[in-house]
């Protein structure tokens, strides 16, 4: 997968923030992270993390279709252990000062009423800032802001599990981010004012009409930080730029589309119209296509596909090492990449090494039914599958052009089965960005790019800010033709 690099930032901030998964199937990472009131002996990105969701570990006696779907995985359905209440049975954190020290005793009737007090006031707070949580997790995209993007995940995940936020520890956790990402946190998020009386021992943070503070420019710092950024992005280069169109390629008359066995003839779409195929990108001058069968299965095998596939593959999150050996890139997914028995070719882009696991039989059972969907006669022989825990998780732009499938000189087939939560997948060609096309992918879709779609075609599952999108496994079936030179069938040499 030939991806174009990613700013050094963001990179950066992938990797603090998910190195834990790194090289861990999902599985045994599946933990729930709770804020701890003692943070600073643990790596304060940890805490930032949203508590993942337990996977059951795959049996054939809990994976039955009713007890595992991609409708009951949902975060919303899952019930997470409370937190055990506190002291007092209430919340403590950031009770005033003087509401708490000092006290001399008084009258039951006033303790009562001033307890009542407290407690409206109290509710008051949490009310406001579930409020605020909720407007910054809406205003800050994952890639843009991805430290408020989640703070306030880790929020709305706790809401959701009825345990109280402990903002004494994410206060905590602000303090120990490191000066340049608490910069980046402070000069993007104008913080609730008891996070920002901590933070800013000078006092110059209260007056709003400044600006957030920024702990090296001072008040107002971060609005300037962002309009000298903005202007500094005046003058930078775009990501794509529109380009001439490239010449037109074989027209289909010409040389007609043969993959998938040599008698299955494309684009599917025109071939399997009467099977429910549709066309999303028809190209003849760049001969590349796009089809989309949706619901191709019924709803208790994806059920029973999705229970193996989740507890079954061995997903990864492999890291990428910059130039001084640390690694400056995480994977905003989990990955695996499975080949045909005898073959050992691995799966590399993006200077990532995936390793190779062999299909096992329960694998080649769900490949045929998409062959016999797609009217394949001749089993791909590799598969790459995606699993995306969250709508904020994503694959960005890219095109599978690596020379193991010489996609770029000769017609390929990539079929893909989506599972799970619903997302919208994007294309636009090479030559022109602004052309964009969008199909969404629901549970039980197939898609296939067919020609010179890796070519001439990028495409990508853009992350979204939805934290409450459930999971989703995408599964790409293509064919090796150039084996490694590690490979037992390398030049053709078959075992
Ligand atoms: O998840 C998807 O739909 C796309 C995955 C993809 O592009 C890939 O695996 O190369
Ligand atoms: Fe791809």
């Amino acid at each position: 997968m030939h991806q174009p690099q990613q700013p050094m930032m963001q990179n950066q901030f992938h990797e603090q923030c998910h190195h834990y998964h790194s090289g861990q199937p999902l599985s045994q990472h599946h933990q729930l992270h709770y804020l701890s009131p003692q943070v600073p002996d643990v790596d304060p990105f940890i805490s930032h993390q949203h508590p993942l969701l337990p996977l059951p570990q795959y049996s054939p006696q809990n994976c039955s279709p009713q007890n595992y779907s991609p409708q009951n995985y949902s975060p919303q359905n899952l019930s997470f252990p409370s937190r055990p209440p506190h002291q007092n049975g209430q919340q403590s954190h950031f009770v005033p000062e003087w509401q708490t020290s000092g006290r001399v005793q008084q009258p039951m009737q006033q303790q009562n009423q001033q307890q009542q007090q407290q407690q409206q006031q109290q509710q008051q707070q949490q009310r406001q800032q579930q409020q605020y949580y909720q407007q910054q997790f809406h205003a800050h995209s994952y890639l843009n802001h991805p430290l408020e993007h989640l703070a306030c995940q880790d929020y709305l995940a706790q809401q959701r599990q009825h345990c109280t936020f402990d903002h004494n520890s994410h206060q905590q956790l602000l303090h120990n981010l490191h000066w340049q990402q608490r910069l980046q946190h402070f000069g993007n998020l104008p913080l609730p004012a008891e996070l920002l009386q901590e933070s800013d021992p000078g006092g110059t943070s209260s007056s709003s009409s400044q600006g957030p503070w920024d702990p090296v420019l001072g008040p107002g710092g971060g609005r300037r930080k962002r309009a000298k950024k903005r202007k500094k992005n005046r003058n930078r280069p775009r990501r794509f730029r529109k380009l001439d169109p490239p010449p037109a390629e074989d027209t289909l008359e010409a040389a007609p589309l043969h993959f998938g066995g040599g008698r299955c003839l494309g684009p599917l779409a025109a071939q399997l119209s009467s099977a429910n195929w549709q066309s999303v990108i028809h190209d003849e001058h760049r001969r590349s296509f796009v089809s989309h069968r949706k619901h191709a299965f019924n709803e208790q095998t994806l059920k029973r596909w999705w229970c193996i596939l989740c507890n079954q593959i061995d997903w990864k999150r492999p890291v990428k090492e910059g130039v001084d050996g640390k690694p400056d890139f995480v994977l905003p997914r989990s990955a695996a990449w499975l080949t045909a028995r005898g073959c050992k070719c691995q799966y590399q882009y993006f200077g990532m090494s995936f390793p190779q696991t062999t299909m096992a039989d329960w694998f080649l059972d769900i490949t045929d039914q998409v062959c016999l969907a797609g009217g394949m006669e001749e089993r791909p022989n590799s598969c790459n599958a995606n699993f995306y825990e969250t709508g904020t998780e994503s694959v960005s732009w890219h095109c599978d052009d690596e020379p193991l499938f010489d996609a770029v000189s000769r017609d390929t087939l990539i079929v893909s089965l989506s599972l799970g939560a619903t997302r919208s997948f994007d294309l636009h060609p090479k030559d022109d960005p602004f052309q964009q096309t969008t199909v969404d992918l629901e549970d039980g879709d197939l898609c296939t790019m067919e020609g010179l779609c890796q070519k001439h075609y990028r495409h990508r599952v853009a992350p979204e800010i939805d934290i409450e999108k459930g999971p989703r496994i995408n599964l790409t079936w293509r064919w090796v033709v150039n084996h490694d030179p590690g490979c037992p069938q390398h030049d053709g040499q078959l075992q």
